[in-house]
């Protein structure tokens, strides 16, 4: 363990990200775990995270206190449900903190209370803390302008495992976004999120999604740019969550060393 260490929070502490997120912190160099955050009433609270987490015994119990913990802090990670997200953000803009959100699913009401807490935290906000997938977002972008509108069709598919709430994932519409980027146009006014029915042919230049969830598939994304007679494909496989609690943590360390404000994987990656 070395003295500047950057002392991270882990928020969720039992959840399925959480664990992952425990053990990658003890794994990886410059940082370290100081507290493990669950809900009030959770029967986690008390647990030693490191057990929890399948490590063994680490001296870091799970508490239900999550200000207490940030004060003493320098980052929290952050992959729980809109609402904690969004008092964490709060929180970690009255500490003055860094804070990397992983979490999917936020309303555009949530999104723009985190980004007002920004003004004094440090956020990276992404809907994927991979490496892999932020290139494919590069990667999309750059075949969504070079293939026109008028010929080429944009479909993003996801599959996750049967536990995930939100849908489309949050990474499907970080595609979309970077799809969007590139032809120039606005998601929220071009993207067909559900077909079901007598729907009529597909209009030209729409951003179509569709969700698949099953089993404990961890996250698998497709580009398809479907053209008269020809189709390119562009994928994503995660084959495990410590490539997300990696990224969580690079984020965290990147962080550090800026200004209040609001960031994405892509600024730390060097991708923007
Ligand atoms: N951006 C990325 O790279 C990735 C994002 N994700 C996202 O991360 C989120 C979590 O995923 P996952 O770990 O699978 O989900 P889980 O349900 O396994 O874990 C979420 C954890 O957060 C806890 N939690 C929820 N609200 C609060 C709160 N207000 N205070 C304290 N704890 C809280 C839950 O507790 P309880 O059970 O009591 O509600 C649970 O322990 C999802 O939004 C998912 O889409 C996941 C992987 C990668
Ligand atoms: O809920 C998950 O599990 C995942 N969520 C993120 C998303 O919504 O895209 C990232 C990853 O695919 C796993």
């Amino acid at each position: 363990m070395g003295a500047n260490d950057m002392k991270l929070v882990v928020v969720g502490a039992a959840g399925r990200m959480g664990q992952t997120l425990i053990r990658t912190v003890h794994a990886m160099d410059g940082v370290r775990l100081h507290a493990a955050i669950e809900r009030p009433g959770s029967p986690f609270i008390g647990r030693d995270a490191g057990e929890l987490s399948g490590l063994g015994p680490i001296g870091v119990p799970v508490t239900d206190q999550p200000l207490e913990a940030f004060v003493e802090a320098e980052g929290v990670l952050d992959f729980t449900a809109p609402a904690g997200t969004v008092e964490f953000a709060g929180l970690a803009a009255q500490a003055r903190i860094v804070h990397v959100i992983g979490t999917t699913g936020c309303s555009s009401d949530d999104e723009a209370k985190i980004r007002a807490a920004a003004r004094h935290a440090r956020i990276v906000k992404s809907g994927n803390m991979s490496l892999g997938v932020n290139l494919l977002g590069v990667l999309t972008e750059k075949a969504a302008r070079a293939l026109g509108s008028a010929d080429w069709d944009i479909e993003i598919l996801e599959m996750h495992h049967k536990h995930k709430v939100d849908a489309p994932s949050g990474t499907a519409l970080l595609l979309g976004a970077a799809a969007a980027k590139g032809r120039d146009i606005a998601l929220a006014d071009h993207s067909v999120r559900v077909r079901d029915g007598h729907t009529g042919p597909r209009p030209a230049g729409t951003i179509g999604f569709a969700t698949l969830r099953g089993g404990s598939v961890i996250g698998e994304h497709s580009v398809i740019l479907a053209g008269e007679g020809e189709q390119v494909t562009l994928s994503h496989s995660a084959t495990d969550r410590s490539i997300f609690a990696r990224g969580a943590v690079t984020a965290a360390l990147w962080a550090r060393g800026q200004k209040p404000g609001f960031y994405s994987m892509l600024d730390v990656l060097g991708l923007n």
